[in-house]
């Protein structure tokens, strides 16, 4: 499967000599964006024309020697802190890239210029390590400009870079060679791709979780359950609204139990299908997964098919069959009768014996977990709407953590 890797860091943290031979090792093709300003900043500098030939190499390019004394260097970061340039050049790369089999380096490139590639590589180093490498590469008279150059771009830089360590994985290179560092990245791609049967086996079992809830008479709302790392807890408000009645705040609780179990019998088939040789090359991705990700799946099942409660969380006036937060009715404009919740009704009890607190309370150990194949819960939660409110907004119900979603607008399938 074609894939593009993206990798920052800081100036001499090592993103173009390894990505070069990165690219090399995988028969991909290889972009430095550094280079794409660098190109800008020696036009404008020699006020020269453009030059078709000297832009078509600027691919499979990992060193132009045209491009890379220090006055060109500093004019391309000034270049870079245009808005506009930074926009043509990343648009540029992206078209380039289309394709897939780049190996693309810079200091935005996991956050800006390709946010969807499928590998995202940090390098670091400390700064001494950087200072000294980049004073043996270039063989400047005077070190001080080295170090006075490192300094001004850095100080550009680390915003860009304290993104990019959100969404990639980081190699500290400082005592690590070259060839070393190569061979993390490689492992790194090496060990997600022997995941993709794991993941399609995941993908499969999505079907599992569609769930049809009938709230009122008047509407139907669909919800589907598809985040297979579902957390369970609702927000309460949210809860409240969606299921004004009480027998569907039930069917609800009825519901996501049964998702719950399909779900972790689901992912019992994953794990005896697991190798579980100890010399497996997965071995270690495998234990971490059970430990994360099957872990989680049973404390869900256990969240939904524990009826053991504390106290109500929500209190329940007869006279006009909402819920409240409080003992006190807003509509009714009347104090909830304690007595109510004794009175031997079915489905209070059963209600209350799922009591919200509980739920989150378990779901926050559930939530812990995760960071594991962030791939994945990235992919799914983008489908998401990102609303921690849970509130209702016109028609859509959103839910908290991003999700579940709701929506009776065209009684389609939303997720
Ligand atoms: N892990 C490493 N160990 C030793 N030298 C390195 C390492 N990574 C890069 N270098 C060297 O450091 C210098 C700067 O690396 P370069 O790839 O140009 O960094 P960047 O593109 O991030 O500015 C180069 O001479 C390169 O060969
Ligand atoms: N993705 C990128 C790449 C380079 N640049 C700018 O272009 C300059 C030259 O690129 P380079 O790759 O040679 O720079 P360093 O990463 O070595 O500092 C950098 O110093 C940045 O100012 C950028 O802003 N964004």
């Amino acid at each position: 499967m074609p894939f593009n890797i993206a990798i920052d860091g800081l100036t001499a943290s090592g993103k173009t000599s390894i990505g070069y031979s990165l690219a090399k090792r995988l028969n991909f093709k290889f972009i430095d964006s550094g280079l794409f300003y660098r190109y800008l900043a020696y036009y404008n500098i020699n006020s020269t024309n453009f030059n078709q030939h000297t832009y078509d190499n600027l691919i499979d390019c990992s060193n132009s020697s045209a491009f890379s004394s220090l006055d060109i260097s500093q004019k391309a970061s000034e270049l870079s802190k245009d808005e506009e340039i930074r926009t043509l050049i990343n648009q540029e790369i992206k078209k380039l890239t289309k394709k897939k089999g780049f190996v693309v380096v810079g200091r935005d490139v996991s956050t800006n210029i390709l946010p969807d590639a499928e590998f995202k590589i940090l390098l670091s180093a400390d700064f001494e390590t950087r200072l000294g490498r980049r004073v043996n590469q270039l063989n400047e008279e005077n070190p001080q400009n080295i170090l006075y150059d490192i300094i001004t771009r850095d100080i550009v830089s680390k915003p860009l870079i304290n993104c990019s360590k959100k969404v990639s994985k980081e190699i500290n290179t400082s005592d690590l060679d070259s060839f070393e560092v190569i061979e993390k990245i490689l492992q790194i791609i090496k060990k997600k791709n022997s995941f993709k049967n794991f993941k399609r086996t995941l993908d499969q079992i999505e079907n599992l979780s569609t769930t049809v809830i009938t709230i009122t008479k008047d509407y139907n709302y669909y919800l589907e359950l598809t985040n297979w790392q579902l957390n369970s807890e609702v927000d309460e408000d949210a809860y409240v609204e969606a299921f004004p009645l009480l027998v569907d705040r039930v069917k609800f609780i009825e519901d996501l139990k049964n998702y719950y179990e399909a779900r972790k019998n689901a992912f019992f088939k994953i794990e005896r299908i697991l190798p579980k040789d100890k010399d497996h090359e997965s071995f270690d991705e495998i234990q971490e997964w059970r430990t994360t990700v099957l872990q989680g799946s049973k404390t869900g099942a256990k969240i939904a098919l524990d009826k053991s409660s504390s106290a109500p969380i929500l209190y329940y006036c007869p006279h006009c069959n909402h819920f409240r937060k409080i003992k006190f009715c807003k509509c009714c404009k009347k104090s909830i009768n304690d007595d109510f919740d004794s009175e031997s009704n079915e489905s209070v009890e059963s209600f209350e014996s799922v009591t919200l607190s509980s739920i989150t309370e378990e779901s926050q150990k559930f939530r812990k977990n995760k960071g594991i194949f962030d791939d994945v819960i990235e992919k799914y939660s983008s489908k998401y709407i990102s609303s921690q409110s849970g509130k209702v907004k016109n028609e859509y119900i959103f839910w908290s953590d991003n999700e579940l979603r709701m929506d009776d607008s065209d009684n389609e399938i939303i997720i």
